[in-house]
């Protein structure tokens, strides 16, 4: 867990040997704590290099292990030995320095950083905050403005940056160990005192209180009802206006109202689940691990909307060559345009140049014959769609893998109705594509696992989080937003208004309540699937009841919404108003309230006050509720699965974990009894009716989210 070497006859190297990434583990700390008292007490020791194997110097504390008990040395005094020793400690930092790895460097007198190196403390990002003296030191090395920045957002930094805030001595592009060692047997004279960062003084800004202030607001509107970075700001406060020996004990006090926060387990386990969902497998056996990619240099996108620009400038960013194609000259200019424009300023906000050698836009199709990837993204009309994909077959090469953009269509029919089903996938970007970093990969029964392989690991070269899904409508994230989006509705006719469920939902930490998503989204894009669906339209029968459609509930708000030519803020008017077409301001607009009034004087229906509680009851468990039944169906191979979907496409708040994880949280017994309560008094709201897996799941008492895989028969897994 750790190697001690003697080397250039009186320099200790202690190497940290926990792949992959020498997480500090109770063994590793361990190791240290043995390493560090043999060379204090070695007298042929004169100084000491603390290092980790593998180019990576230490990725923190084993995250694993906090959800067991302490075990092994704990972290503070062992640090406090190191910096209190009598002989000079030189980090040298290779790869990664974070959290506890990061707490480690600063307890060093020196510090040495590979210019490729990152450090950073992003505790924070994990619900809780570095408790292993980081708050306290890095103040009083760098200054309170500068240290709550680092603290409060997680952000990594590059070796350069920690250069230029004095957080480490020296940065080379030589081995860091090599130079450390150089470094070390220089500083064997020198007094340590002023290099022990605990014994400095925290450089205190004049206006303390304001900064505080104003740094707390901040968080509260970026982190709306996250505790970490409050907490956080706490600890910094203790290091501007108390000693370290009171300081340390503030920052602890601090970590334990966070360790064991729901907020905290919610966290940790996105950041588990995130790493997870890229480990795809197929009941085949063929999975992540066994199946090798095809290697994308050129690729090749059918129609230049909103997602087709994306989608070209996430895979011209990455160096792939990109055959852009559209239907008509106009559509090409204006798409051609808007494209170099967005790699202009992604180029020039990344400060490099932009990739435009690397495009081509054409009216042909038949100039797409030698691309090794087809990425169609027309209009979400499978006549449309099915004619492009005959096409295609006749014009690319018979290795050309041809993957769909569509958000919830059949990628199976599609496949049928090309030579080569085996080469046929889903790739669902999300809009903005550039932007999102989601991309469900969805496999079709007949997608080979060399596709499957190649989707996925394209998506992660753009910078994606690629989920493996099965194919049905809507896939995995919009499968489940119907029953969500229909209980908002439902909640309108019911009493509520379009701001009163949006605030309890950003309340509860939605990037965007549902209404205020809608606006931004478009209103037409559902209208037209419901039109197409027999749900609204001409052809519904004047018989059907008006609030029914095939045999269950129905709310045509959203219908009557669109009629009057409200498509959200593209129009100015949707849910909300906008200052203009195209505005991004949502306001409160009266002719929705109006509308409500009339529509529920029209039905009859006596409007009541709905508590934020039911609206978070409602929307929430019919969304997860649907996710159990997509375990059921196959359709996604774990729990972990949907919560990143969630989390990476829809806004879910990170410190809720994902709808799962959520519904987990609550208490899988309570989400039945609550499912249970909403499907008695709404019996023709089948969504609201509690799958078979949940009663599953709570008659075999409730197991964690990581165990619910054992107790899932799929019959037919799609995946
Ligand atoms: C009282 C003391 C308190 C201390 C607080 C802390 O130190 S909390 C931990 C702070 N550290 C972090 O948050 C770093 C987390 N890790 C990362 O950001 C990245 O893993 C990385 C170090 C930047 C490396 O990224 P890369 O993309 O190269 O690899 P992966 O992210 O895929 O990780 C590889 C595998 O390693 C596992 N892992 C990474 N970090 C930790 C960790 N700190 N503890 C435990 N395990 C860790 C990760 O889960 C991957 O494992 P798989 O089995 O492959 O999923």
């Amino acid at each position: 867990m750790a190697r001690y070497e003697l080397v250039k006859r009186s320099v200790a190297l202690i190497t940290l040997t926990n792949p992959p990434v020498n997480a500090l583990s109770s063994a590793v700390r361990h190791a240290i704590a043995k390493s560090m008292d043999h060379a204090l007490n070695d007298p042929k020791v004169t100084a000491v290099v603390i290092c980790g194997e593998n180019g990576r110097f230490c990725g923190g504390a084993d995250i694993r292990e906090f959800a067991g008990p302490l075990r092994g040395p704990p972290l503070v005094p062992l640090l406090d030995a190191i910096e209190a020793g009598e002989k000079p400690v030189v980090a040298a930092i290779e790869g990664v320095a974070l959290g506890g790895g990061f707490e480690l460097a600063l307890v060093c007198h020196y510090r040495i950083a590979h210019f490729k190196a990152r450090l950073g403390l992003p505790e924070v990002t994990l619900g809780i905050l570095p408790a292993a003296g980081g708050t306290q030191r890095l103040p009083r090395l760098i200054g309170i403005p500068a240290a709550l920045e680092l603290i409060t957002t997680g952000r990594h930094i590059s070796a350069q940056e920690a250069l230029k805030l004095g957080i480490v001595d020296q940065v080379t592009e030589q081995n860091a160990c090599e130079v450390a060692v150089e470094f070390a047997l220089r500083a064997v004279a020198k007094p340590l005192s002023s290099r022990r960062v605990s014994m400095l003084t925290t450089p205190c800004p004049p206006d303390l209180d304001g900064l505080l202030e104003a740094v707390t607001m901040q968080v509260k509107k970026k982190a709306r009802g996250v505790m970490a970075p409050l907490a956080c700001i706490q600890a910094v406060r203790a290091a501007a206006t108390m000693p370290y020996s009171k300081g340390i004990k503030r920052e602890s006090e601090l970590m334990a109202t966070l360790f064991n926060s729901g907020q905290a387990r919610a966290l940790q386990y996105c950041f588990f689940a995130q790493r997870t969902a890229g480990k795809w497998t197929l009941p085949s056996g063929a999975q992540w691990n066994n199946s090798k990619p095809r290697e994308i240099r050129s690729a090749a996108i059918i129609g230049l909307g909103t997602m087709g620009r994306g989608i070209v400038v996430s895979l011209a960013r990455v160096g792939i060559s990109v055959i852009a194609v559209e239907s008509e000259k106009k559509l090409l200019e204006t798409g051609k345009q808007m494209v170099i424009g967005m790699l202009e300023r992604d180029a020039k906000r990344r400060g490099v140049s932009a990739s435009l050698n690397l495009l081509k836009f054409t009216l042909s199709l038949q100039d797409l014959k030698d691309v090794d990837l087809v990425i169609e993204a027309v209009f979400e009309d499978m006549a449309l769609k099915k004619r492009v994909f005959q096409e295609l077959s006749k014009v690319c090469r018979p290795a050309t893998l041809l993957c769909t953009n569509t958000s919830g269509l059949d990628v199976d029919a599609l496949a049928g109705v090309t030579d080569r089903p085996h080469l046929v996938v889903g790739m669902h970007f999300f809009s903005p594509a550039h932007v999102m970093k989601l991309l469900e990969v969805v496999c079709g029964p007949r997608s080979s696992s060399e596709t499957i392989a190649t989707a996925m690991i394209l998506g992660k070269r753009m910078g994606k989080v690629s989920v493996a899904v099965g194919n049905c409508p809507g896939f995995v994230g919009n499968r489940m937003l119907k029953p969500y989006l229909d209980q908002a509705t439902f909640l309108l006719e019911e009493g509520a208004t379009p701001e009163q469920i949006d605030k309890a939902l950003e309340d509860f930490g939605f990037a965007m309540g549902v209404f205020r998503m809608s606006d931004l989204a478009g209103l037409d894009v559902g209208w037209r699937v419901r039109k197409e669906s027999g749900l609204t339209g001409p052809d519904v029968d004047p018989k059907n009841p008006p609030r029914r459609r095939q045999g269950r509930r129905y709310c045509p708000i959203p219908d009557m919404v669109c009629e009057q030519g409200r498509f959200g803020q593209k129009t100015g008017r949707g849910w909300y108003m906008y200052d203009k077409p195209g505005g991004t301001n949502a306001k409160p607009d009266p002719l929705i309230q109006n509308l409500l009034e009339m529509y529920r004087s029209r039905y009859g229906i006596q409007p009541r006050n709905i508590s934020d509680q039911e609206i978070i009851e409602r929307c929430l468990f019919a969304l997860a509720n649907e996710g159990f039944r997509i375990l059921e169906d196959g359709i996604a191979a774990r729990p972990e699965d949907i919560d990143v979907i969630y989390l990476f496409g829809y806004g879910f708040p990170r410190h809720g974990g994902g709808p799962m994880f959520y519904a987990s949280m609550v208490g899988l017994e309570r989400v039945l009894e609550r499912l249970e309560h909403y499907h008695q008094a709404h019996p023709d709201v089948p969504h609201l009716e509690p799958s078979p897996l949940l009663k599953k799941l709570v008659a075999c008492g409730s197991p964690p989210v990581q165990k619910w895989r054992e107790h899932i028969k799929t019959m037919h897994s799609h995946l």
